[in-house]
């Protein structure tokens, strides 16, 4: 059953139209990889997937849902790791873990933050403070938080940076487990992460030159009264704004 799906998506990120006319879908237990060139928007389209910033156009939907109509609803559904890994420095992992978890109004505290430790192998550093953690260390904490309390679609950016080889398989062995029980798992990565059968999502295919898009605009913005154009299309020319 398809559950999770973009259509129409047109990203602009300050005055640049990241890409246009993107479409996803995702089913129970599915993985899809995000994949582009540098700056080609795998961050944008996962924040956008998040809920975290809005499409210029187009939708994003959960069961025939806009997420836009329930932004609370969705993000209790999922989870986000980003670029930032935001482990508090002075806090221990432990601490960290608890802040994460209470947030995510997990029950059973303690045993959760104990099953993700030993999943991540960060068992041992349990007390150290966050200031204290190597990049990867600092990566697999980030990671242990997204199994804390039940979710359905973990969204991931760059997951394997800074983990060594045997973390990059426990993370797809975590990926595998998480798929079997019906999660969507969709992920950016610039290395071979294991994930069997990921739907390919190739970003560089959505790019649109901004010239052409105005264009565009202009043509639909003819039925229109209101003008809500993102930019003058003067300034673009101006500017000779393309991707
Ligand atoms: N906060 C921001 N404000 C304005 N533009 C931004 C911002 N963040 C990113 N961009 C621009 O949006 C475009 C897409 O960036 P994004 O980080 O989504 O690409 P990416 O595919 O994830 O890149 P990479 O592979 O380098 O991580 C880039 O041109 C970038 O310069």
């Amino acid at each position: 059953m398809t559950v999770f799906t973009g259509s129409d998506l047109t990203c602009l990120r300050g005055e640049r139209l990241v890409f246009g006319n993107l479409a996803f879908s995702a089913s129970t237990g599915d993985a899809v990889m995000l994949r582009g060139r540098n700056g080609a928007g795998k961050s944008s389209l996962l924040r956008l997937m998040a809920g975290l910033t809005s499409p210029r156009r187009g939708n994003i939907r959960w069961q025939e849902h806009d997420i836009a109509d329930d932004r609370i609803a969705h993000r209790a559904r999922l989870q986000y790791l980003g670029h930032q890994d935001a482990i508090k420095p002075v806090l221990s992992v432990r601490d960290n873990l608890r802040l994460w978890a209470e947030l995510r109004g997990v029950s059973d505290i303690d045993g959760e933050i104990d099953q993700a430790l030993r999943a991540l192998d960060i068992h041992h550093l349990a007390h150290t403070a966050g200031r204290y953690l190597s990049s990867g260390q600092k990566r697999r904490t980030a990671l242990s938080r997204i199994l804390l309390g039940s979710s359905d679609l973990w969204l991931l950016d760059e997951p394997t940076v800074g983990l060594d080889r045997e973390s990059c398989a426990e993370l797809a062995r975590l990926i595998a487990s998480f798929r079997a029980k019906g999660g969507i798992v969709i992920y950016s990565t610039h290395i071979d992460l294991d994930v069997t059968s990921p739907t390919i999502l190739d970003l560089d295919q959505f790019a649109i030159p901004m010239m052409e898009w105005l264009a565009d605009q202009d043509d639909a913005d003819e039925t229109d009264t209101g003008d809500n154009h993102p930019f003058d299309i003067d300034q673009g020319k101006q500017t000779g704004a393309t991707i």
